[in-house]
């Protein structure tokens, strides 16, 4: 599905403050593609993900996914474009603690009207056999599998995520890695990555830099590298 958003401006007013955490932001990706964001603390790659994934509104400019333009939904549609069209991974998994693995990933396959199933998911994050643990019982990298399994379930046609491998060591993290990339070549899934790691940059189709946010340089690569081979730093 293409991402599609043209000169998108978004401030935060906290108190006298006001930031723009956005400005003038234009980028086209074209579908089924893994791009990752690169960019300093407090350039605006989060709020660049926000806005593209419908938890937040921007101030103007306009942002097209598929065939749907933000801008135009009304706060229910675009819940429903949320539910429907978007995955999201964070960095703390945010699993339920109180909940099992398969009822973790319960939810998100109930937030969904095109559900997949939820033993061909966890057989596929390689979860299967512990479908019946709680986070607590679970390493950082098994936890964050289970985040992926619960945002997959929805068959989702865009992925976010912000800094999945920020928590996870480099082997965990290259197995995370390896699994956006299966994601994205079996489901045709467009995965979008925020990282510190630039290394991560080396196995996208495009990067993304951003600073003071702006978009300052986009760029393809001709040939993305294996995760395995991505320098970890
Ligand atoms: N909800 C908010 N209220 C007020 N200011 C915010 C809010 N969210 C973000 N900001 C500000 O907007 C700017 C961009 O923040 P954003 O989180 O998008 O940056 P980032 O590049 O993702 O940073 P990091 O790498 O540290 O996560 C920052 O100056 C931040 O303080």
């Amino acid at each position: 599905m293409m991402i599609f958003a043209n000169k998108v401006n978004k401030t935060y007013e906290s108190g006298e403050i006001t930031v723009q955490a956005l400005k003038q932001a234009s980028l086209t990706i074209p579908g089924q593609k893994i791009v990752t964001i690169l960019g300093p603390s407090g350039s605006g790659k989060s709020t660049l993900l926000n806005v593209i994934g419908g938890i937040d509104r921007y101030d103007s400019g306009s942002i097209t996914i598929g065939d749907q333009v933000l801008e135009k939904l009304k706060d229910r549609q675009l819940t429903e474009y949320r539910r429907n069209f978007v995955g999201f991974i964070f960095q703390q998994y945010n699993l339920i603690p109180t909940l099992t693995v398969e009822e973790n990933v319960e939810v998100g396959r109930e937030l969904s009207k095109q559900p997949l199933e939820m033993k061909d998911i966890l057989l596929k994050v390689g979860m299967w056999d512990k479908k019946d643990k709680f986070p607590y019982q679970l390493s950082g990298g098994e936890q964050q599998r289970v985040a992926i399994a619960r945002a997959l379930i929805k068959n989702p046609q865009i992925l976010l995520c912000d800094e999945p491998t920020g928590a996870l060591d480099e082997e965990t993290g290259k197995n995370i890695l390896r699994l956006l990339k299966y994601v994205n070549e079996n489901y045709g899934t467009t995965v979008l990555i925020i990282t510190h790691n630039q290394g991560i940059g080396e196995m996208a189709h495009t990067v993304i830099r951003m600073s003071s946010g702006e978009i300052v340089d986009t760029y393809q690569n001709e040939q993305p590298i294996d995760p395995e081979k991505v320098t970890w730093s």
